[in-house]
């Protein structure tokens, strides 16, 4: 297993710009191999800008972005135009804009039970690829202060979910439902990419990449590429802390 590759930026939007530049290499180069690009997208507010700038005409123009599958590691429980739903703020900052047709984007149908919404993505993601395995070319991932990472959250039961799927978790703190990728389905992907800026960060980044193994109090621990690499993409506060 390869060990993590940091890119430590000076700013916010120097990672968010290397991290731009990392996605449409990675994609043309896959698209010239496979013919395709699968994209699992986080959400929350980091990679937001991300997306905005992937949007821009200095980086739309250099990706046939029809060949291109965009899937969610993870949704809000909410209603599709509710504004904490991540398919909203990706349909806004580059969906809408790049007019991605409606046949690339995979979004969690979040009108079904928590459980039903989380076995229709499941097969939708399994249909996508047939009966090859399922292994995402790229998933983007957050951090939260709590080393949470997709909808992995610190004692919740998904944490030691052995299945390549996507599964409910009911957060009990917040009173509600997310729908996240497992842990054995985001790891299988080829290249696995964590955005995570900002000095609050700090603690949760060194605690992952550094601490002592403790899955329950920093899920995103599990994330460690089967075969592929990851990489995180980090500016210099929220790499302030690590244990060098
Ligand atoms: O749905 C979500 O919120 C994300 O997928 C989640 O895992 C996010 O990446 C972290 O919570 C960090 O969120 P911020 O970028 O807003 O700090």
């Amino acid at each position: 297993m390869s060990q993590p590759i940091l890119h430590v930026s000076k700013t916010a939007d120097l990672a968010v710009l290397e991290l731009a530049e990392f996605f449409i290499r990675t994609a043309k180069e896959t698209i010239a191999k496979t013919g395709r690009f699968s994209v699992a997208l986080s959400g929350g507010s980091s990679p937001k800008k991300l997306y905005e700038l992937l949007a821009s005409p200095e980086f739309s123009s250099q990706l046939d972005w029809d060949k291109v599958d965009f899937f969610f590691g993870d949704e809000r429980y909410v209603p599709s135009d509710d504004p904490d739903s991540n398919a909203l703020m990706v349909k806004k900052a580059l969906f809408d804009p790049l007019h991605i047709p409606a046949k690339n984007i995979f979004t969690v149908d979040t009108s079904l039970p928590p459980d039903e919404a989380a076995l229709k993505y499941t097969q939708a993601i399994q249909h996508r690829y047939q009966a090859e395995q399922v292994r995402f070319d790229l998933v983007l991932l957050g951090l939260g202060d709590n080393s949470h990472t997709a909808s992995l959250f610190p004692h919740t039961p998904v944490l030691h979910d052995t299945s390549v799927s996507v599964k409910a978790v009911f957060l009990e703190e917040q009173n509600v439902y997310r729908i996240t990728m497992t842990a054995p389905l985001i790891n299988l992907a080829h290249h696995l990419a964590f955005l995570v800026y900002g000095k609050g960060k700090a603690e949760a980044v060194d605690a992952v990449l550094n601490g002592a193994e403790d899955i329950e109090n920093h899920p995103a621990q599990l994330i460690r590429a089967a075969e592929g690499e990851v990489h995180w993409f980090l500016d210099e506060p929220a790499a302030s802390v690590l244990s060098v």
